[in-house]
């Protein structure tokens, strides 16, 4: 049967996964931003779940695709795929009337990349797109109230960018994006293994390394973990005792960077502002603040309290999702447009 109403969808358009909330119903969608393409006849094999678990085991003719590289979209034709695949699965097939959006995008993106995110979700099927920048998405989501005319500080981690921004009355005030996040902790790792043991291993197994042993702050314990990968030398399959304490020195460099960048921008930021985040403590949300021992290791760096979001992973969709009740507002900063026929 088909249904005429329309529902509004809040996207966190991630370059590790997209999430979809929609209105009254919450999250109803988390999958990895993967597709899978037939590259003989250019069809989509799988997207999300299923196509990350072919990443490094296709076939010449299959590719698996994560389309967004650095917080942005890097493959236009594809993210426009994944989009429409997941608004359908999120939205359901038999909807006349198509949905109004809010997708947030990292708080530095160009008016370009901008418009590609906007040019991808009207291609995908929305009706209207509306724009919100990840560090206010994750500040609604973690349920602070922004409001007021007090300073907070979000540090959201993502997959492919770290933005930072200290917020006060509903506006970013102080803010900085880097393209140093849980991408470049698996980049790390990978480097490190290949350099240390002359071991070529997978971006999957980097991750697992990170999510499992990895830490940014010395451990009481060390712990290890077994990995597999390919000798550089031999040529051959090869397992490796890998050791917590390993995996530390592996991400100091985009770690220390991450506390750079955090230092920096409590140097501009105003000095009203930056007493209340003395009082407030730092807030850090995405699935790369999840990373043991990095909120102590920033916390280390600027003497400022700091602590990891519940629910890390979804404080940006969620906010995206509340922000669903504001589109009005939002459309001001937003460049709405209707879909060329
Ligand atoms: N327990 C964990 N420990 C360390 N890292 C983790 C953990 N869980 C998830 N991650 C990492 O979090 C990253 C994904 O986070 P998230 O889903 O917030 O990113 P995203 O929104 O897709 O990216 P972006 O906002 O940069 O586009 C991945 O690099 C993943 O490996």
């Amino acid at each position: 049967m088909w249904w005429f109403g329309g529902t509004d969808l809040g996207i966190d358009l991630g370059t590790a996964s997209v999430l979809v909330y929609v209105k009254g119903k919450g999250i109803v969608l988390k999958e990895p931003s993967v597709v899978a393409i037939d590259k003989n006849t250019n069809k989509v094999l799988a997207v999300g779940e299923d196509a990350r678990q072919m990443i490094g085991r296709t076939p010449g003719n299959i590719v698996a695709i994560r389309p967004l590289r650095d917080g942005v979209i890097s493959d236009y034709d594809v993210t426009e795929k994944m989009l429409k695949y997941f608004i359908k699965k999120a939205y359901g097939y038999k909807k006349l009337l198509r949905p109004r959006v809010v997708v947030c995008i990292p708080c530095e993106a160009t008016e370009v990349e901008k418009r590609a995110v906007q040019d991808a979700a009207y291609n995908a099927g929305a009706r209207e797109v509306h724009l919100i920048e990840e560090p206010i998405a994750a500040a609604i989501g973690a349920g602070l109230d922004i409001s007021k005319p007090t300073g907070w500080m979000v540090v959201d981690i993502g997959g492919g960018t770290t933005d930072i921004a200290v917020i006060s009355l509903s506006g970013i005030v102080v803010r900085n994006s880097i393209k140093v996040a849980g991408d470049k902790f698996d980049e790390s790792i990978v480097a490190y293994m290949r350099k240390k043991y002359k071991l070529m291993i997978g971006e999957r197994t980097a991750e697992d390394l990170k999510v499992n042993i990895g830490c940014a702050f010395k451990r009481d314990e060390d712990i290890s973990m077994e990995i597999k990968g390919r000798d550089l030398i031999s040529g051959l399959p090869k397992n490796i005792l890998i050791t917590s304490e390993e995996i530390r020195m592996a991400l100091q460099e985009p770690v220390n960077a991450i506390a750079d960048a955090v230092h920096q921008v409590l140097e501009k930021t105003p000095p009203e502002l930056a007493a209340d985040i003395s009082d407030n403590g730092i807030l850090m949300t995405g699935g790369g603040s999840l990373l043991w021992g990095l909120d102590k290791f920033i916390e280390e760096r600027t003497k400022v309290p700091v602590k990891v979001a519940e629910d890390a992973i979804s404080c940006v969709a969620k906010g995206t999702g509340v922000s669903l009740d504001y589109i009005d507002v939002l459309e001001d900063s937003s460049i709405k447009r209707r879909k060329k026929a």
